[in-house]
């Protein structure tokens, strides 16, 4: 009996409200991920990560797999128990990062072998050992390899790793074994093109997956091919699974994303903006290095219900990033991924009151307003 279940309660247009339950907990969707790479979500507390209304945090396979590797974390509990972090955690399988992190990659039909990009040590990744790793972490919800390209690309190029990714989606199910709990998604690939997805999407739903990943986007491309990509997929995967965009994206990737179909979004946008001094407010993003903030003596946002948007000034915020003091990373990571929960919590309430249209109208008036 499956013990990761997927129901969906209110549709508004394209847009979903669903939720995911899990033996760890509840995910609500449309539901933004934060991304703990490395067994964290950086410069944030797990508890914090909580309080910020996120259900569920992605771990990713290449980098755990390189350090502490998986079978130390399968030894020591699980990443769950390693990271104190008790609820629902996504993985990849680490296809991406190979291909964008790793050194002297070779990929044939098998997998595909690397070099360490912290130590030179070498390594491979099959579909196989891919499933290996993520259930050794004790993953609830975990990904197929494949294989992701870059746009823009050939269509010789996008159809042969589409294709090579629907051989290595059987392998993975294969592989699963049909665990039952935890889910298994299959990733929808073939870049920019109609006809290339619509047959990575039939390929995957005659092997038979607990959710759908749509892939190769965010590589490169502009936002109207990527929401193109998505109108045309969305309606071609079963309306009963959950759809995870990957590694997307910014708020207005966010909406677009949730406005044709998307349920699931993950990415490491808003830490890493809240390092670099960027602050997401409703009004949209304010970039705190600029001198303009030295003697603001306004809070970010006085109307935010989060304290942290209230209790300090711009000013403060200012020096704090132009001092590269540690309170600043700390500080805009939890602001922006505050945002994000706000965002998607009120996507659903939209969603759910029939209001999704005027939803996102008001949130892109506001964004385009912008009293930054
Ligand atoms: C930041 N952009 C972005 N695109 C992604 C695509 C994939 C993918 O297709 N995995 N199989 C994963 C992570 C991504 N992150």
């Amino acid at each position: 009996m499956k013990q990761v279940t997927f129901t969906l309660s209110a549709t508004d247009g394209m847009a979903r409200r669903g939720r995911i339950d899990t033996p760890r907990g509840e995910i609500n969707t449309p539901a933004f991920m934060p991304v703990g790479t490395a067994g964290t979500v950086k410069a944030m507390y797990p508890e914090q990560v909580r309080d910020t209304g996120a259900d569920i945090l992605l771990g990713n396979t290449y980098h755990l797999m390189l350090r502490p590797g998986a079978e130390r974390v399968a030894s020591l509990g699980g990443l769950h128990t390693f990271m104190n972090w008790e609820r629902p955690i996504l993985t990849d399988s680490g296809g991406f990062q190979v291909m964008s992190l790793a050194k002297l990659r070779k990929l044939t039909e098998r997998g595909v072998t690397f070099k360490s990009h912290i130590d030179g040590s070498a390594y491979e990744l099959t579909p196989e050992r891919s499933i290996e790793i993520q259930t050794l972490l004790d993953s609830d919800i975990i990904m197929q390899l494949d294989e992701c390209i870059a746009l823009p690309a050939e269509r010789k190029e996008m159809e042969r790793a589409m294709e090579l990714s629907i051989r290595w989606a059987d392998r993975s199910k294969t592989a699963f074994n049909n665990q039952q709990n935890r889910m298994l998604f299959g990733i929808v690939q073939g870049g920019d093109d109609a006809e290339l997805r619509s047959r990575s999407a039939a390929g995957l739903q005659s092997i038979g997956f607990d959710g759908y990943s749509i892939g190769g986007l965010a590589v490169g491309e502009p936002q109207e091919v990527m929401f193109r990509v998505l109108s045309d997929i969305t309606p071609e995967l079963p309306a009963d699974k959950p759809r995870y965009l990957m590694g997307v994206g910014k708020p207005d990737d966010i909406l677009g994303g949730i406005e044709r179909g998307v349920d699931m979004f993950d990415c490491v946008h808003p830490t890493r903006a809240g390092r670099h001094g960027h602050a997401y407010t409703r009004f949209g993003v304010i970039n705190l290095k600029n001198a303009r903030h030295r003697d603001d003596h306004r809070p970010l946002d006085e109307a935010s219900p989060n304290p942290n948007c209230r209790r300090w000034s711009r000013a403060y915020l200012h020096h704090l990033v132009k001092t590269e003091e540690i309170l600043g990373a700390m500080v805009l990571s939890q602001i922006n991924l505050a945002y994000y929960q706000e965002l998607t919590a009120r996507a659903r309430a939209a969603i759910e009151a029939g209001r999704m249209t005027d939803f996102a109208a008001e949130t892109r008036a506001a964004w385009a307003a912008g009293d930054l």
